[in-house]
């Protein structure tokens, strides 16, 4: 039996080149891969909450969270929010609580990711647009989430992180609840290893298509946790020119 393809660490450049390939060339649409990665995502933040342990500290704030703490789902603007609405839906799906924090106009959002927060609102599915007149409610939320989750941006991201971002990751740094990036930590240059400035500093990583190849240095490892790569969907053949030796 084939094992799974396991593709080499890519560039930002080259995995938009084969999201690209696979749309104008393949067919497929940006809908099916964003779905295809916001399912994927959802369903190992299923498996890794259902693996965390309980801290040692009996009263630790870990330990007080209910158990239908929510999922904090923290969204930007681009496809990687995207990304953010479809696993919401999917969590939601699993049995979990979420909410969506939206820190950028949503007027602001296009394409596949206006779709997936169109079809987010009209499921009702708990959202909320997040401004700095509400930081010290949202402090209060992210330290008793379940996890927080990263979707602010993904490898659109370019330069140190401008505001809102910066400050929310700088807030979110500091708590100690289980921190989830979707794609890439935002504020890490993806293909150079190197944070920017202020870096969201994930456990995990749910990055797609391939490891990104500023993964593979030491200056990214306190950003990105444990990494694991998640497919999304696009074929064999078109992932044939970058399998790993
Ligand atoms: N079909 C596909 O391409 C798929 C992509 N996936 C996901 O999409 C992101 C890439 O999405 P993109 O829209 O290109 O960019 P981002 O969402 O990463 O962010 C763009 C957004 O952010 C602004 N921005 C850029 N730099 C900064 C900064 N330093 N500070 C603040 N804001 C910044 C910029 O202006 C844009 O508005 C990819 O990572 C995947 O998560 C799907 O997974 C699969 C299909
Ligand atoms: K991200």
């Amino acid at each position: 039996m084939m094992s799974e393809l396991s593709v080499r660490p890519l560039s930002a450049a080259e995995v938009r080149g084969i999201d690209r390939t696979a749309i104008e060339e393949y067919g497929m649409t940006g809908l099916v891969l964003m779905e295809n990665a916001g399912r994927g995502a959802a369903e190992r933040i299923h498996r890794r909450l259902a693996e965390a342990t309980l801290p040692e500290e009996a009263n630790s704030p870990a330990a007080l969270k209910s158990a239908d703490s929510p999922i904090l789902i923290l969204c930007g603007k681009g496809n990687n929010a995207g990304d953010g609405y479809v696993l919401a839906r999917h969590l939601q799906l699993l049995g979990h609580s979420v909410e969506i924090l939206q820190f950028a106009d949503p007027r602001q959002l296009s394409g596949d990711a206006a779709a997936n927060w169109s079809i987010a609102t009209h499921a009702e599915i708990p959202a909320r647009i997040v401004g700095p007149d509400s930081w010290d409610r949202l402090r209060h939320d992210l330290a008793t989430a379940a996890c927080v989750v990263d979707a602010l941006l993904g490898t659109g991201g370019s330069g140190p992180l401008r505001e809102p971002y910066a400050t929310i990751v700088g807030m979110v740094n500091q708590l100690s609840v289980l921190k989830i990036a979707i794609d890439i930590p935002s504020g890490l240059d993806c293909d150079t290893g190197v944070a920017l400035g202020n870096c969201f500093a994930a456990d995990l990583t749910l990055t797609f298509v391939a490891e990104k190849i500023g993964f593979q240095l030491p200056s990214s490892k306190p950003w990105i946790g444990e990494v694991v790569v998640v497919p999304i969907g696009v074929p064999a053949k078109l992932l044939a020119g970058v399998i790993a030796a």
